[in-house]
């Protein structure tokens, strides 16, 4: 299939390098100049797993892109997702179906004001990655993807490109209710992403705090609050049981969530607003409280704010 991954940083460079290896035709769609020439000139560097590769993927900035493919997958940062979009009109025909895996709230809306419904696929994924420089992806861990078509017309589509994700090896699902896994993502990200960005430790050390189980449980219940005015039931228990199981190393537990990659390590702004300040500014606007997703919110930016020069 011909795709373009487009935002190719750390999800969007995994993402490339195993569709590339299974024999898809890749292009690598950035805006960050240092990324895209030296994946031209030296190849992607992958360290997978231990083992390190070079995959010779080609990479483009977005105003540069004119071909059209089947599949984009967009992998930018909420914050860039807009402007991202605006960019890759050139590339967006009849036909080309858009996939969304970025963590966050609210992006679908983001997505249909650029791209027509039928065209538009929404996912969660629990894959992880890192940027060791610019050129340079470290990949650990296992993984998943779950898809659904916001147009009813478009199911067929969707299946596709499961199965073309999933003989990549990215074990993609359809889901038949994309936007409770979204949810149910966010839930994740709002509790570990924020909270290693803070504490600055990985998924795998927050774990093991005594005061962790308590303290994702008060966080979930403040999303499942606002899900709910969504039509999205969370089942409280049963989100932070999936969210403990990842601790695991074998699962996400050695990865430093993105959060900690953008403040932490990279000084980089970060997607509070759309998970923790997404529930929070909800909360305000329905009458609801929400004291935990509005501290780690106000944290999150304090630390921004001393960081970032
Ligand atoms: N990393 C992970 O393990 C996971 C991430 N996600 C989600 O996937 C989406 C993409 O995340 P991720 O791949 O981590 O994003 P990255 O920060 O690695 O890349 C996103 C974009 O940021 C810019 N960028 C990144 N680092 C630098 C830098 N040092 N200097 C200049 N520009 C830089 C690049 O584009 P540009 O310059 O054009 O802005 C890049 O396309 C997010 O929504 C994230 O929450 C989901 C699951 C796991
Ligand atoms: C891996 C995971 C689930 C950690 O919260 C993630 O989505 C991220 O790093 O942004």
């Amino acid at each position: 299939m011909k795709i373009a991954i487009v935002g190719a940083g750390a999800m969007g460079s995994r993402f490339g390098y195993m569709l590339h290896k299974a024999g898809n035709d890749v292009v690598l769609v950035d805006g960050w100049p240092q990324h895209v020439e030296n994946i031209n000139q030296q190849g992607l560097i992958v360290d997978d797993n231990g083992v390190e590769t070079v995959a010779k993927i080609p990479a483009m900035f977005p105003e540069d892109c004119h071909e059209v493919p089947e599949l984009i997958i967009l992998f930018t940062k909420s914050m860039g997702l807009k402007k991202m979009l605006q960019d890759i009109q050139p590339m967006l025909g009849q036909n080309t179906k858009v996939l969304c895996l970025l963590n966050g709230l609210g992006h679908s809306e983001t997505l249909k004001e650029y791209v027509p419904a039928e065209n538009i696929l929404m996912g969660v994924t629990l894959w992880t990655a890192g940027l060791q420089g610019p050129g340079h992806v470290v990949l650990s861990g296992d993984g998943n993807i779950e898809i659904q078509n916001v147009d009813p017309k478009s199911q067929a589509a969707a299946k596709e490109v499961c199965d073309v994700l999933t003989q990549a090896g990215l074990k993609a699902q359809y889901s038949e209710n994309v936007i409770f896994s979204i949810w149910r993502k966010a839930c994740v990200n709002g509790t570990l992403n924020s909270s290693c960005a803070i504490l600055d430790c990985n998924i795998k050390e927050f774990g093991e705090l005594s005061e962790a189980g308590s303290l994702i449980r008060k966080i979930i219940q403040e999303f499942a609050a606002i899900s709910k005015t969504d039509g999205v039931i969370l089942d409280v228990e049963e989100v932070a049981q999936g969210i403990e199981a990842i601790y695991d190393p074998d699962q996400a537990g050695a990865h430093y969530p993105s959060m900690h990659q953008d403040l932490v390590q990279n000084h980089r702004l970060t997607e509070i607003d759309y998970i923790n300040g997404y529930v929070a500014r909800k909360g305000q606007e329905l009458g609801i409280a929400t004291p935990y997703n509005q501290l780690l919110t106000t944290l999150v930016h304090a630390k921004e704010e001393l960081l970032i020069k």
